[in-house]
């Protein structure tokens, strides 16, 4: 009898590929939006009146919501309905909160009824820097809906192929996105003569975006129609249930995972706040610019690297190891930083340990999350990618705010601090030591878990050490 395999679409590498850069547009354009401000907080100031403090309270808005519970709803949301209709949603979400904070910093809406409101309690805030806020948490919620979403999707779509280089080479793009908006945004405020430009020209893109994931949602039905998924067909027993949200936080695996996840990335992106600014006070005489220049290998370096790691882990495995090589350089670099660079001022030390911890952000994530999939069932693989996002939102939340209480504090009785600020000078010198050590002492404990997690391995046989292409 002759057999007929029928090929599906994401047999095809020139599908599957498509469908990766259909999905990681939307990402790249989120990454990008995430950032738009970062590098015009001068121009904010002087214009729309946001001092640092509001800074920090507008970049905390964009995860409180996700960490008050939606990530937990946005995790049933995806395995209830797929990740056609969630993927909208974000991109939605993600659309609708970018055009309040776009119109929440116009010129125009600071004349209306609704400005004079909004300025008349909280004073500290302005009215743009709310509405700003509020956009900025449904966006928030939208992007990092997304996020899980887009790890979900590739999950599916390159199960058994290069599912790490796909999903590394969609962290890649997002990180390219970063370092594009960190060029181009400054350019844009300047051209135009107005910060509402760069936020309107990122609206556009998230528009954008929202339209090259419905066009994968076409590719993604097809593909279902070819595997024969449908809403009639599906089985009962393989259908998402409440009570699966409960197996996921009862699982040891999961909390290893999360933990490890929530301790690296809280010396990471928090850090990245910091980055620029660690790195002009450590090293002598250099602009603002020049420190920008050289952290800017960061996110650059993690974006060439992540692919590559990606195909590593497809083709040889080793994931669990990455994960603890990951964490040991992690802590390696903050105490060089915090130990070295203070007493050499090196320029060649601060970029050469710019370019590991590059290495170190391509290691973790590229292991980290295709390594989700080993550990817990497809069916709650949604509510998975969801329940960790919460965990690390936690930290990313509130961490940047204590390591600016930790900078403040320790260097209270900071001579060269008191000096610069009585004199009113542009740049504080601050002393890095201590958040640095808080930065290391998050890789210790990583790197704790991440030992742990492969013994755990090597017991269960969730296969994190093997290859993903069978
Ligand atoms: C900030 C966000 N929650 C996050 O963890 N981003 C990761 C990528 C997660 C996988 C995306 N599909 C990152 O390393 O940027």
């Amino acid at each position: 009898m002759t057999e007929i395999i029928q090929k599906k679409l994401n047999d095809s590498p020139a599908m599957r590929w498509t469908a990766l850069v259909l999905i990681a547009s939307m990402m790249f354009f989120g990454y990008m939006f995430v950032d738009v401000m970062s590098p015009i907080q001068a121009l904010m100031e002087s214009q729309r009146g946001w001092t640092p403090d509001v800074f920090g309270t507008y970049a905390a808005s964009e995860y409180i919501v996700n960490v008050c519970g939606f990530l937990i709803i946005a995790g049933v949301i995806l395995d209830k309905t797929g990740i056609r209709f969630t993927g909208e949603l974000s991109a939605s979400m993600m659309l609708i909160g970018a055009v309040i904070k776009f119109i929440g910093i116009t010129e125009w809406f600071q004349t209306t009824a609704m400005a004079d409101w909004l300025n008349s309690w909280w004073v500290s805030m302005p009215a743009s820097a709310k509405m700003a806020c509020f956009g900025f948490m449904i966006f928030g919620c939208g992007c990092e809906m997304a996020g899980t979403t887009v790890s979900k999707a590739i999950a599916k779509w390159f199960k058994g192929k290069e599912m790490a280089l796909a999903m590394g080479l969609e962290m890649a793009i997002a990180r390219v996105g970063v370092f594009a908006i960190f060029s181009i945004s400054p350019i844009i405020a300047d051209k135009m003569g107005s910060v509402v430009a760069p936020v309107a020209f990122c609206t556009v893109l998230l528009l954008i975006g929202l339209i090259t994931y419905t066009v994968f949602t076409f590719m993604d039905k097809k593909l279902d129609s070819q595997t024969g998924v449908t809403a009639e067909e599906s089985d009962p027993e393989e259908e998402f249930k409440f009570s699966d949200l409960g197996k996921i936080l009862t699982s040891e695996a999961f909390w290893i995972v999360a933990l490890l996840c929530v301790l690296y990335y809280s010396a990471i992106f928090p850090f990245q706040r910091y980055g620029a600014n660690m790195l002009q006070c450590n090293l002598d005489g250099i602009s603002a610019e020049e420190a920008s220049n050289i952290f800017r290998w960061f996110p650059i370096g993690a974006a060439v690297i992540t692919p590559f790691l990606g195909n590593f882990l497809d083709r040889k495995g080793k994931g669990a190891t990455m994960l603890m090589c990951g964490a040991l350089l992690l802590i390696c670099c903050h105490l060089v930083f915090a130990f070295v660079l203070p007493e050499t001022k090196s320029a060649v030390i601060a970029y050469s340990t710019i370019v590991l911890l590059g290495i170190s952000f391509a290691l973790v994530p590229a292991a980290l999350w295709p390594s989700v999939p080993k550990i817990v069932d497809e069916k709650i693989l949604g509510s998975a990618y969801c329940l960790i996002f919460w965990v690390q939102n936690i930290g990313l939340c509130f961490v940047p705010k204590l390591i600016g209480n930790i900078l403040t504090s320790t260097n209270e009785d900071n001579p060269a601090v008191i000096a610069a600020k009585e004199a009113g000078a542009d740049f504080i010198p601050y002393d890095y030591t201590v958040p640095l050590i808080v930065f290391a002492g998050f890789g210790v404990l990583a790197l704790i878990i991440a030992i742990y997690l492969k013994a755990v391995d090597k017991k269960r046989g969730y296969g994190l050490e093997l290859p993903n292409i069978k």
